[in-house]
């Protein structure tokens, strides 16, 4: 409420270029209205007063609803500004395991953490991750119940927020829409307010280019992407679109895409990172690895300096086997190995 107020005063007081220097996306407002020739140095009601009403008639508005409109986009681009500034850690109390034995765990992960989920095939990782995206409230079959910042969520905050708060990039991805890459980009850039939409997406598109194995256009159609591009450019989509800091990545490993890079543009921006992997290098990237058995977290483990220590032996090996498996795609015969174990 008091920042609804704060955002009216803001609109009736200030001119429309104090406005756009403070919260650049604004422009965009004006622009989905057809309203870019506006005098900046003018509040927005002035501003409006000069122009014929038809201008705005098209759009079914008038001047006075239009400020509203204005305050309303605002006010939600400050709330979820603030949502999100506002998490700085997740907990996971424990609840059963799958045979209703108690999860002895209450586990906080914060702000900047990588964490691995690791365990056997069925075991539960990807129930953790479902856990944490709909902010469990002892309402799922593992009776876990998520904290944000160590507090229980009221229903209302769980579902006002919960959309906000978590990017999940899971196992199989498909598109529905036949938009090219480029609209697609365009669409999410738009839709989650980004600053300089045209670079953003830009970026991203040069980005998921450069984790997929094989390139491909801006003008190649999303439902044409192969498994592992679908991957990369969801990756580059979260990475630098998504403000959500909490990312829920469920096997990134099968996807042939450039799996270091693409956690390391993931952490960036103090985002709180859980992996569900099978792939050593990963689960050893991570800062700790939550070890699922049963349906329960078994244990939480840090990831100790002698295993830091043995990531770059791993990544030889991990490096090694990207080569057969390039030998192999390109229709080669495996060249002999040398390898020596000590
Ligand atoms: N604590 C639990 N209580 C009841 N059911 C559970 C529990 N944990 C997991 N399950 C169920 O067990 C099944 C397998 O779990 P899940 O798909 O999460 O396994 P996973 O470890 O991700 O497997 P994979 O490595 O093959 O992807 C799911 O149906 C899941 O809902």
């Amino acid at each position: 409420m008091t920042q609804n107020v704060k955002i009216s005063e803001i609109v009736a007081t200030r001119t429309i270029a104090e406005i756009i220097a403070d919260y650049p996306v604004v422009q965009d407002f004006f622009i989905n209205y057809n309203l870019q020739e506006l005098q900046q140095n003018l509040t927005v009601a002035h501003a409006l007063e000069k122009m014929m009403p038809e201008q705005l008639a098209e759009f079914g508005l008038d001047s006075f609803s239009l400020t509203a409109e204005l305050a309303k986009f605002m006010a939600t681009l400050v709330d979820n500004q603030e949502e999100r500034e506002k998490v700085q850690t997740i907990t996971i109390i424990g609840g059963r395991n799958k045979e209703g034995q108690p999860e002895d765990v209450k586990l906080t992960m914060t702000a900047g953490e990588v964490v691995s989920i690791v365990g056997p095939t069925g075991s539960g990782k990807s129930r953790l991750l479902a856990d944490i995206e709909c902010l469990a409230q002892g309402d799922t079959p593992t009776k876990r119940q998520i904290l944000i910042n160590e507090h229980l969520l009221s229903d209302e905050e769980r579902f006002d927020i919960g959309n906000k708060l978590v990017a999940q990039l899971s196992q199989n991805m498909n598109f529905v829409m036949d938009l090219n890459v480029a609209d697609f980009l365009a669409m999410h850039a738009k839709s989650r307010l980004c600053e300089n939409a045209d670079q953003v997406v830009e970026r991203c598109f040069v980005c998921a280019n450069e984790l997929a194995g094989e390139k491909f256009t801006l003008d190649t159609k999303v439902t044409q992407l192969s498994g592992g591009q679908s991957r990369a450019l969801m990756i580059a989509d979260t990475a630098y679109m998504s403000a959500s800091p909490i990312v829920l990545i469920d096997e990134i490993e099968n996807a042939g895409i450039d799996r270091k890079q693409a956690i390391s543009l993931l952490t960036e921006n103090e985002k709180i990172v859980l992996i569900s992997t099978h792939d050593p290098l990963l689960a050893l990237s991570a800062d700790k690895r939550i070890v699922i058995k049963n349906g329960g977290i078994h244990k939480v483990m840090e990831t100790s300096a002698e295993e830091i220590e043995s990531l770059s032996d791993i990544e030889k090996l991990d490096a090694l086997m990207l080569e057969i498996r390039q030998q192999l795609r390109r229709g080669e015969r495996v060249r002999p190995l040398k390898i020596s174990c000590s």
